[in-house]
C-alpha cells in the first residue's frame, strides 16, 4: 500500500471521531502555536453587496488588501442552500463504514477522504471530506443510498447550475477591476468555458472535546482562481492577515453572516493579477459543541492550460511579469513537494526583479 493510501485509511479510521480525549496523532498543540484570533469587529473581513454601485472598486480593494470577502445578494436562493446543507449533513451522518465504501482511491480525485495537503503535515486533521467531480457523484450516491440517491444528486446538480455562473461572474468582476476591457476579458481564458474546471469539495469538522488542541484544516492557500465557500453557519474559518499599520500578522475569524458566501483568492489568480490580488492563507478551526459543514467550489482553469500574468497588465508603466506561466496541475504538484514555497519557485529570477525595481 502506498504511504498516501495508508495515510488516507488512517485518517478515516472509524475510531477517529469517537475520542473522548485527543490522541497524540491528532494533537497539534506541541508543534503548532494556536495564536488566538482577533475578536470579530476590530479588523473585519469585507462584506460586499453584489448590487453595490461601487462594486468594481470594492472588489478590487478586497482582493488586493484581504484576498477574502463575503458576498451578499449573490442571487442563489436560500431554499436551495437549505436543501444543499441538509444533503451535506445527511452524507456525513452516515456510518463511517458506509462512507468508506466510496473512499477516494489512488489516482482518483473524487469520493470520501482527506485532502491532498494532509500529506504535508505530521498530524491528522479533525476533518473528513467528500470530493465531487463529474459523473462519479451519481455512482457514489447509488452506493451510499441504494434506495434514495436521487435527492442528493438532484440538489448537487441544482447547486452546480447556480454556483458555476456565480464563479464566472466573480471572475469577470475581478478582471474588470484589474482594468481589462470587456473585449479583453472575452479573449482571455475565462471567455472560453471549455477551459474552466469545476470541483466541489464537501467538508465536515466534527465537534471536538478539546478544540484548542486540534486543527480542522491546516493553514493553506487554494491553488485555482477563486473559491466560493458555503457553510452551515458554524464559525471556524480564519484568515491570516498580513502585517500592516494596525499590527503584526494575525489570524482573523471570518464572521458568520446569513445569506452570504465566503470568496477567497487563490494562487493562480494571484499569478494572473501579477501579484496584485492576495492569495490568502486560511485555516479551519473546530467547535466544541457543533459540527461545522462547508462546501468549497473551486473555480479554476482547465488543468492543462498555462496561466501566467495577464499580458494586459504588462508594459513600461505597469511592470514586468513576476511569475512564469504554469498549469493548475503543475502548481498542485509543485505544492505537494514545496508547499508554501511553490509560488516562490515560479518567480522569474531576481535579475528581472531588479530591472523591475529600477524601471
Ligand atoms: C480542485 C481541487 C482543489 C484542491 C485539490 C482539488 O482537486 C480537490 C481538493 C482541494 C483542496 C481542499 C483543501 C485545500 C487544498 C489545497 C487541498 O489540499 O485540497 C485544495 C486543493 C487546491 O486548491 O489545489
Ligand atoms: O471549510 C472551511 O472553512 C474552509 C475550507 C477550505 O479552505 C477548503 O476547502 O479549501
Ligand atoms: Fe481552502
Amino acid at each position: 500500500m502506498s504511504s498516501q493510501a495508508s495515510v488516507d485509511l488512517k485518517i478515516h479510521h472509524p475510531q477517529n471521531f469517537r475520542f473522548n480525549s485527543i490522541p497524540d496523532s491528532h494533537d497539534w498543540s506541541d508543534l503548532y502555536d494556536h495564536p488566538s484570533a482577533q475578536p470579530i469587529g476590530l479588523d473585519s473581513v469585507p462584506v460586499i453587496d453584489l448590487n453595490d454601485p461601487n462594486l468594481i472598486y470594492k472588489i478590487r480593494k478586497a482582493c488586493a488588501e484581504w484576498g477574502v470577502f463575503l458576498i451578499r445578494n449573490h442571487g442563489i436562493e436560500p431554499e436551495l442552500l437549505n436543501r444543499f446543507g441538509s444533503q451535506i449533513h445527511r452524507l456525513f451522518a452516515l456510518p463511517v463504514e458506509v462512507k468508506l465504501k466510496v473512499a477516494k482511491t489512488e489516482g482518483t480525485d473524487s469520493g470520501y477522504g482527506g485532502v491532498p495537503i494532509s500529506q504535508l503535515f505530521p498530524k491528522f486533521m479533525w476533518y473528513e471530506g467528500f470530493a465531487i467531480t463529474t459523473a462519479s457523484s451519481v455512482d457514489h450516491a447509488q452506493i451510499l443510498w441504494p434506495d434514495d440517491y436521487s435527492s442528493f444528486c438532484e440538489v448537487i446538480e441544482e447547486y452546480k447550475k447556480a454556483i458555476i455562473p456565480l464563479g464566472y461572474r466573480l471572475m469577470h468582476l475581478m478582471l474588470l477591476s484589474l482594468g481589462l476591457t470587456e473585449e479583453e476579458i472575452d479573449n482571455s481564458l475565462i471567455g472560453d468555458s471549455t477551459k474552466i474546471k469545476n470541483a466541489i469539495h464537501l467538508n465536515s469538522y466534527p465537534a471536538c472535546p478539546d478544540p484548542d488542541r486540534v486543527v480542522g484544516l491546516a493553514p493553506h492557500t487554494d491553488t485555482g482562481f477563486v473559491t466560493i465557500l458555503y457553510h452551515n453557519g458554524v464559525s471556524g474559518l480564519q484568515v491570516l492577515r498580513r502585517k500592516d499599520d494596525i499590527g503584526p500578522a494575525r489570524w482573523v475569524t471570518v464572521p458568520v453572516v446569513p445569506n452570504t458566501f465566503v470568496v477567497n483568492i487563490c494562487d493562480l489568480m494571484h499569478v494572473l493579477s501579477n501579484g496584485t490580488f492576495h492569495n490568502v492563507v486560511h485555516r479551519s478551526m473546530v467547535s466544541k459543541t457543533n459540527q461545522r459543514l462547508s462546501a468549497a467550489y473551486f473555480f479554476g482553469p482547465q488543468v492543462d492550460v498555462k496561466v501566467g500574468p495577464l499580458s494586459e497588465l504588462m508594459g513600461p508603466e505597469q511592470g514586468l511579469p513576476l511569475y512564469r506561466p504554469v498549469t493548475w496541475l503543475e502548481l498542485q504538484k509543485l505544492k505537494s513537494t514545496l508547499h508554501d514555497k511553490a509560488l516562490q519557485s515560479m518567480k522569474i529570477d531576481g535579475k528581472i526583479e531588479e530591472l523591475r525595481k529600477g524601471a
